[in-house]
């Protein structure tokens, strides 16, 4: 594997990432206990000190906004889809007051007492709740600035006692809204493609529901980190609930664009299986958090994807959207195997997780 770790950095790593996962309170904890640099484990090889702004930002983009009643939202959506890989929603039909909440929720869980929180800390992926600071913590060469709680929210909810009492009931109803959602945009993205309306959640686009809430603490050095590092998602569509600070940036034409936030809108964003199984039509792009000084930010991702137990399904691009013109550029790809070849590609900034599967490299 290619390392991104940084030059000179001859210390004992693997006992610092140790001891900081056994404390068990993530990045809040040392920024809690009144750290003034950032340990080394979270200084990357390449941090945005060193990014020649004016060339790698775009400041005065619209991304799209997709309104769900707007009468042309199939054409509209197909197209953000296809050359931008994110969009804004509105008029979705989730009222404020669960969006709101949610962001609460989500904070109060993370400023809960640390012997309250720390309960939940684990990297026991069969477990329907669990909060960890970054779940590649060990894998990536540098981890993100950044603790998160994973609620598995379908196919099966978890029961009511697995949910920690401050989120339980906010994670449940916000659940049921965005997986409706979730639905709506499916048939549309299905449409988009000229396919029945049902096509995309026929094939298991919405089968499972990871719920994960992020909380990126104030950083002292947040230009030797990132809130939350460069990647593609791994399901099929992400929908994300943000605060009003900012942070977000995505890769368009072969910049940064900065996402400002939308109030009461959410942000839609196409992961890799749906890429594959579109043929390449619909975009993975890659994203990033910057840190910052100030306030912690909040972020709650709902991601759509194969649910765990599905590892041996095998996924293609759907037939219909292949052809002698739009030949098949992907080869069959298990999921398992996916999952494994992307964790060896963490780090690798700007390398697709598909590539090891294109028919074509
Ligand atoms: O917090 C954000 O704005 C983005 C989070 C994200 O990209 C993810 O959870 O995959
Ligand atoms: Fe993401």
């Amino acid at each position: 594997m290619v390392s991104n770790a940084p030059i000179g950095s001859n210390y004992d790593r693997e006992s610092e990432l140790k001891a900081f996962d056994d404390s068990k309170s993530g990045v809040k904890g040392l920024v809690d206990a009144g750290l003034t640099k950032i340990p080394r484990i979270f200084h990357h090889a390449r941090p945005i000190i060193n990014e020649p702004k004016s060339s790698t930002v775009q400041t005065q983009v619209d991304i799209p906004i997709i309104d769900l009643k707007d009468t042309k939202v199939v054409e509209n959506v197909g197209y953000a889809a296809e050359n931008w890989g994110f969009f804004h929603v509105i008029n979705h039909g989730i009222p404020k007051r669960v969006l709101d909440e949610m962001i609460d929720g989500a904070r109060g869980f993370h400023e809960m007492k640390t012997e309250e929180k720390i309960k939940y800390y684990s990297r026991d992926y069969s477990k329907k709740f669990l909060y960890a600071c970054n779940f590649q913590l060990f894998t990536v060469d540098a981890p993100s600035w950044n603790d998160t709680f994973l609620s598995v929210m379908a196919p099966k909810r978890p029961q009511s006692e697995e949910l920690p009492p401050i989120c339980r009931d906010i994670i449940n109803e916000y659940s049921d809204h965005i997986m409706k959602l979730g639905f709506t945009l499916l048939e549309l993205l299905s449409e988009a493609l000229g396919l029945k309306p049902n096509h995309l959640k026929s094939l298991g686009c919405a089968d499972g529901l990871f719920v994960l809430g992020h909380y990126c603490p104030p950083c002292p050095e947040p230009e030797l980190t990132f809130g939350v590092n460069n990647h593609t998602d791994s399901g099929f569509l992400t929908i994300l609930l943000q605060d009003s600070l900012g942070g977000l940036q995505f890769q368009h034409e072969k910049k940064w664009v900065n996402v400002s936030p939308l109030p009461g809108a959410l942000l839609v964003n196409i992961a890799d299986l749906l890429q594959l199984i579109t043929n390449d039509k619909f975009k993975s792009v890659h994203h990033r958090v910057l840190a910052n000084k100030g306030t912690p930010r909040i972020s709650v991702a709902a991601f759509l994807r194969p649910f765990h137990g599905t590892d041996s399904i095998v996924y293609r691009p759907i037939k219909e959207l292949v052809s002698e013109e739009n030949p098949c550029v992907y080869k069959d790809t298990s999921l398992d195997e996916y999952v494994r070849l992307r964790r060896n590609a963490e780090g690798i900034d700007e390398t697709s997780a598909l590539a090891p599967f294109k028919l074509d490299p």
